[in-house]
């Protein structure tokens, strides 16, 4: 079997409760999921399980309480230089101006200015923004910014790229225009993908398989959906695809009740 680009390997992550003293949560219990390279997988869950946590522990942020990351093979320690990762939020600098944010990791890395700046500016435009470059975050749209972020994440061309719901905040259209980039820019370089969402739509019209997590406490994946609808995709019109429909039917059937375990929970929280 070729070697995993990501791979996390019997994953617990366990909390200090910030509610009760002396009290802890354990999030995530003895997850394993791994990534091949050029591998697009979503994973989907209920809200609150566990998704973000598993992310961070792939992107060498949060160490694990238990288990072991593996990037291409090598145990992960410390950040994963490796990945790349789009965040939920908004991640932009105020400070800076769209090009100045998106060169942001190549001036951290020791790269030429003149070089940050020619690659920048190419990124931008291939995220849509060409003329855009010295607009703030605060002059630029919610889908500006996420193209920025997009570029931002991109243009230290990593092996992996990690995304957290990097969507969630976004009109349905401009949704789906930028789902469709990402796929485009994705078919071009073909990197290992690990994309948390909670959108299942989305999950299944971008991935080569997706995985369900079950709700928390000691979350983990239990189901596996390889996703064998032809590329290239368009995320609209794959929707009315009849394998589209058919994958969608068993794996809702499966992350159903874990989404009604996940919201009965957050009730009595
Ligand atoms: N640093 C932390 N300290 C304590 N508890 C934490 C910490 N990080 C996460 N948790 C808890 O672990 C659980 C999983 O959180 P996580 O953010 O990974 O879920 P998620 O599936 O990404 O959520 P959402 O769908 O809302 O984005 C939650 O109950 C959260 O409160």
């Amino acid at each position: 079997m070729p070697e995993a680009a990501l791979s996390l390997e019997n994953i617990t992550c366990t909390f200090a409760s910030n509610e009760s003293a002396g009290k802890s949560y354990t999030a995530v219990q003895d997850a394993s999921l791994s990534i091949a390279p050029g591998e697009f997988v979503s994973v989907v869950g209920p809200t609150g399980c566990g998704k973000s946590t598993l992310l961070n522990v792939g992107a060498g942020l949060l160490a694990p309480s238990s288990g072991q990351v593996r990037v291409f093979g090598q145990v992960l320690q410390g950040v994963n230089q490796r990945a790349g990762y789009m965040f939920q939020g908004e991640a932009l600098m105020p400070w800076r101006s769209a090009l100045s944010n998106v060169t942001a990791g190549l001036e951290f890395a020791g790269v030429p200015a003149a070089e940050a700046q020619e690659r920048g500016r190419d990124w931008l435009k291939r995220v849509g923004l060409g003329g855009f470059e010295n607009r703030y975050p605060h002059q630029m749209s919610g889908g500006m910014r996420k193209r920025t972020m997009l570029a931002q994440t991109l243009i230290r061309d990593p092996d992996i790229i990690l995304m957290d719901e990097p969507f969630s905040a976004l009109d349905v259209q401009t949704r789906q225009l930028m789902e469709n980039e990402v796929l485009e820019i994705w078919m071009a370089k073909r990197k290992a993908v690990l994309f948390i969402t909670h959108d299942l739509d989305e999950a299944i019209a971008m991935s080569d398989r997706v995985v369900v997590l079950s709700a928390g406490p000691a979350t983990h994946p239990i189901g596996e959906f390889g996703i064998d609808i032809p590329r290239p995709r368009d995320v609209a019109e794959v929707r009315t695809n009849p394998r589209f429909v058919e994958l969608h039917k068993a794996i809702w059937d499966v992350l159903r009740e874990e989404v009604l375990k996940g919201y009965a929970q957050q009730k009595r929280a």
